[in-house]
């Protein structure tokens, strides 16, 4: 990836807030709202992979489905090539829907049933008139070959294949409409631990061939770093720290990512028996009711009095790396004076 391509945003999001109302008390008789995601800012640079990694219901997929447009915004901007997605009627987000693609988690119940893999794969073709109807069985065959799978399997239906060669059928599609930027959202979590290493490297491998951006989505950090360019953590809704790969892994910053990063296995032995694991307090909060100032202050083995006040604003700490911590410079010293 050239170095000035990889700087160009391709998504630019602002302040992106996603809230759902919905009921609660044991009949429903209460309204609430969920705070999925709360004022979430980033970019995607064009030809890179951004890993998107926290905890279960921190909004990582909502934070997908809303880039999208799948789910639309509370508030907030997403703009993709410098167009405001949010602001555009479903009619004229067909357009756009050709270039943006997701691949889900689960490949038993993205693909239809009564569907050849044949048919499946040329109807994004047709829907966004990606090329004549000559071209489209070549077309085709194509792209089954390259998501590994031998042409013959196109007159064949989902249920006669694994969870893995499904899984690569859904990355075809999602390929079909020849898109630029694609949502793999926890796209291996479903598959056997036995071939989730064979999609991350086809996805890697496609990646190139088709020139993609993605957004990875994902709470396995091994595969995040694996794959990612740069790494996104999200706790309950909010971006708690992004930087480079190698920067966030060598040296997070975030006491939430501290914590993530402890629990990930070192494959040297050595190091791994050094480690020190840090066993997160608790369970993440409710989005219903998120804690006041930092919403991590009631898991941060740091809080103070000033934490459950102010709200932490991503900081630049030097070359992208951003952190939302109010104590990042106390806790440093705090532990340069244990170390000494
Ligand atoms: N359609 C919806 N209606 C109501 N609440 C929702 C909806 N979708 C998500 N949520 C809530 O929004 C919050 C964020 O959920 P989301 O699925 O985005 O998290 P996640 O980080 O992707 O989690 P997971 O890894 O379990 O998929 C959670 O509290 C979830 O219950």
């Amino acid at each position: 990836m050239a170095e000035t391509e990889s700087r160009q945003p391709i998504m630019r999001v602002k302040n992106l807030v996603k809230e759902f109302p919905v009921k609660i008390g044991a009949f429903g008789e209460k309204s609430a709202i969920v705070h999925a995601i709360d004022g979430v800012s980033f970019d995607i640079y064009r030809g890179e992979t951004l890993g998107l990694v926290g905890e279960s219901g921190c909004g990582k997929s909502t934070t997908g489905f809303t880039l999208l447009q799948l789910y639309r915004p509370t508030s907030g901007t997403v703009e993709y090539d410098g167009v405001d997605l949010s602001k555009l009627k479903e009619k004229e987000l067909r357009s756009v829907r050709k270039n943006v693609q997701i691949v889900f988690q689960d490949p038993y119940s993205t693909l239809n049933p009564r569907m050849t893999i044949g048919e499946a794969l040329a109807e994004p073709m047709r829907v966004h008139k990606i090329c004549s109807e000559k071209e489209i069985q070549p077309k085709v065959a194509q792209l089954i070959r390259d998501v590994g799978l031998s042409p013959n399997v196109a007159n064949r239906y989902p249920h006669e294949f694994s969870g893995g060669q499904r899984q690569r059928i859904c990355i075809a599609r999602a390929l079909a409409s020849d898109p630029e930027f694609i949502v793999c959202d926890e796209p291996i979590s479903a598959l056997d631990v036995s071939i989730q290493a064979q999609i991350i490297n086809l996805l890697m491998d496609i990646q190139e061939k088709y020139n993609l951006t993605y957004l990875f989505i994902a709470h396995d950090l091994a595969v995040v770093r694996h794959i990612s360019d740069r790494v996104a953590v999200m706790y309950l809704g909010k971006l708690m720290e992004i930087a480079d790969k190698k920067e966030i892994f060598d040296n997070p910053l975030h006491p939430y990512t501290t914590a993530l990063l402890s629990a990930v296995p070192e494959a040297d032995p050595d190091i791994e028996r050094s480690r020190k694991r840090i066993i997160l307090k608790g369970d993440v909060s409710n989005a219903i009711d998120p804690p006041s100032g930092c919403r991590f202050h009631t898991r941060c083995r740091f809080a103070a009095e000033e934490c459950k006040k102010r709200v932490p604003e991503l900081v630049d700490k030097g070359k992208g790396h951003m952190v939302a911590c109010i104590r990042l410079d106390a806790i440093q010293s705090e532990q340069a004076g244990t170390t000494e």
